[in-house]
């Protein structure tokens, strides 16, 4: 299996046959991802070359060695029997869920498991018509394209796709105003796998092409104990089952943030002489992260104790905490909000975000504004 990472614009084309105004804008960089180490060990979007190099060999190559997802992989695994019992490309596939969970290796595991070439690209890279068009034009039959925070496809892009997702079309524009024809060029069947963080923000027309929608969940403690065991392996580190279970702890459900801990862990060990990583040596390690026994890191602490002590618990808005915690809004809700939504620590309600007991008792926060378990009958 080939893959080929393609970040950017494919070859010149003609002009899309539809097109609209209004492009979705451009993702902003996010001050966290500028921010200190020991923010970075929890932040799943990777900046670091080197980091994302090592990231891949680090990706489980097939169905068998992918940890947890147990759904996910009993679904995809008859997908692929019946595809190749048939002699075809798989269906079309959408993939969502908090960054970090696995979509990118399901995508490379679909492509080895069919024996074809996985092409991976983000929305980001397809601004012009042109730069998708010229990766479909390339696709080999049965191939995979990967295309990550689809739901920040620009619009004209995202028309392009549907016949060629439907009826693996290539329709373009030959010409300017009256005399303009629009031209078909077949494409090999191919199947499209998109990621997201945000499925609802998928437009229903695209959404509706995926013959298989499905949602990757939060990893347990025991899956990714596994996950810690089988990196460390492979990084030849010694780690006691206790130590990998309180890395696991740690992670917040995440197999991404699981391999970065087990990284910074790893270096404090050898600079303290440790041969191999126990209990007491990762959470040692972790304490000095300021990765707390739940995983929290210092934004999530600063986010909570913003809503407990400056909105009295809230409900509070999106933009109103981005604001006075100095966070990009994006990355509160797609990176930090999920996993305190998951551990009960936030809701969310119609009038905005609000912090539970459970959350105050944690951080050793009192008073304020108790209704969270009301607020919570509401939540959106
Ligand atoms: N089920 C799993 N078993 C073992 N390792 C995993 C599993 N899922 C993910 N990983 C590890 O976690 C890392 C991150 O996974 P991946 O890049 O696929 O996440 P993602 O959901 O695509 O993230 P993003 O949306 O941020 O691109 C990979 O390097 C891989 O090693």
């Amino acid at each position: 299996m080939a893959i080929i990472s393609s970040k950017q614009p494919a070859a010149d084309a003609e002009q899309p046959a539809k097109q609209r105004k209004n492009a979705t804008p451009k993702p902003t960089a996010t001050p966290t991802q500028q921010a200190a180490a020991d923010t970075e060990i929890l932040q799943a979007d990777i900046t670091n070359p080197e980091e994302k190099i090592q990231e891949e060999s680090l990706r489980p190559s097939s169905l068998k060695e992918y940890i947890g997802q147990k759904d996910l992989k009993g679904v995809l695994d008859i997908a692929i029997q019946a595809a190749k019992v048939r002699q075809e490309s798989l269906d079309h596939l959408l993939l969502y869920g908090p960054p970090g969970l696995g979509k990118t290796t399901m995508s490379l595991i679909l492509a080895s498991e069919m024996g074809v070439n996985c092409k991976i690209t983000a929305a980001p890279a397809l601004e012009r018509p042109r730069d998708i068009v010229g990766i479909l034009m390339a696709l080999q039959p049965g191939d995979i394209l990967f295309i990550d925070e689809i739901h920040r496809l620009p619009r004209m892009t995202e028309e392009i796709l549907y016949p060629a997702m439907e009826d693996f079309r290539l329709d373009i524009t030959v010409g300017k105003g009256n005399t303009a024809k629009i031209r078909s060029i077949p494409l090999p069947k191919f199947t499209l796998v998109g990621a997201t963080t945000k499925v609802g923000s998928l437009t229903s027309p695209l959404r509706d092409r995926f013959g298989l929608v499905q949602k990757l969940r939060f990893y347990e403690v025991d899956e990714l104990t596994l996950i810690v065991q089988r990196t460390a392996d492979i990084l030849q580190t010694v780690v006691t089952e206790e130590g990998a279970a309180e890395i696991a702890r740690r992670s917040r459900g995440t197999p991404r943030i699981a391999n970065r801990l087990l990284k910074r862990v790893r270096d404090y060990a050898q600079v303290k002489a440790h041969t191999e990583i126990d209990g007491a040596i990762a959470s040692a390690a972790m304490e000095i992260y300021n990765v707390d026994p739940l995983g929290l890191d210092w934004v999530d602490r600063l986010l909570l104790t913003t809503m407990a002590e400056q909105f009295n618990g809230g409900p509070v808005g999106l933009e109103a905490l981005a604001a006075s915690t100095g966070e990009d809004s994006h990355t509160i809700e797609e990176v930090y909000e999920p996993y305190l939504l998951q551990i009960g620590y936030l809701h969310r309600t119609p009038r905005g975000r609000v912090v539970t007991a459970a959350a105050r008792k944690h951080l050793g926060l009192k008073g304020g504004n108790d209704n969270s378990e009301q607020l919570s009958l509401l939540e959106d």
